[in-house]
């Protein structure tokens, strides 16, 4: 049974950087997502997101979408299947609903990794170092959703793995053992 890594957390606890050791260290495959969001410095259309308007955001046929922040984000079947094909896994980056979603419409298939830092502080640091501009940081920290996406909804709290990313060759090693659990299940 295929499976995928459904990574889950406020801005800044680390999806991204999940995602890449994932790719990196297990070959397991992105699932590219749609988003209405402005790329930021460095974001390739394709690699990244696939980066749209609210015009063509509004005709993708998608498992799953939500607003994040003002913006439109969602990802299709389509892309999981591809993810999955010739890889040992697929992971994608969702906030909080959209794990719930992917739960309900894939149940055992899903392992959710719930990533979180004692001290919202550091994330703001964080968001700053990666190149965020103050605007963007000051809206992302004010919306519902990050303060939402601080805390798992109660759903989730019984299947999820929860990792306190702050000691990067921690969470590395976290990552390991659910890694090699998971997929040889
Ligand atoms: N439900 C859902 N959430 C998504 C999707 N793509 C991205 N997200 C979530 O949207 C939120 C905002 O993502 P992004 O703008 O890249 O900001 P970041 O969290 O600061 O890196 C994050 O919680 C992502 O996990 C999607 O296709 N569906
Ligand atoms: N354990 C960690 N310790 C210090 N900085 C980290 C750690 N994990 C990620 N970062 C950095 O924090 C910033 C935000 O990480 P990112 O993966 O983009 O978060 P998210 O996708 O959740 O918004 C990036 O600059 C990243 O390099």
């Amino acid at each position: 049974m295929k499976k995928v890594f459904v990574i889950v957390g406020a801005a800044g606890t680390g999806k991204t950087t999940v995602q890449a050791y994932l790719q990196a260290q297990y070959q397991i495959a992105k699932v590219i997502t749609h988003t209405t969001r402005p790329a930021r410095a460095g974001e390739v259309d394709g690699v990244d997101y696939y980066f749209e308007s609210p015009d063509s955001f509004q005709h993708l046929e998608l498992l799953e979408q939500v607003e994040y922040d003002h913006y439109q984000y969602g990802s299709s079947r389509e892309a999981l299947e591809r993810a999955w094909q010739g890889h040992p896994a697929a992971v994608i980056v969702l906030d909080s609903q959209g794990a719930l979603t992917y739960c309900q419409q894939l149940g055992s298939q899903v392992v959710v990794i719930f990533l979180t830092v004692a001290n919202p502080d550091i994330l703001v640091q964080r968001l700053r170092t990666r190149g965020d501009n103050s605007q963007a940081i000051r809206s992302r920290i004010n919306s519902q959703e990050f303060k939402r996406d601080l805390t798992l909804p109660d759903q989730l709290t019984d299947r999820s793995y929860v990792i306190n990313n702050e000691d990067w060759t921690i969470t590395r090693q976290q990552l390991d053992r659910l890694v090699l659990r998971e997929l040889v299940d």
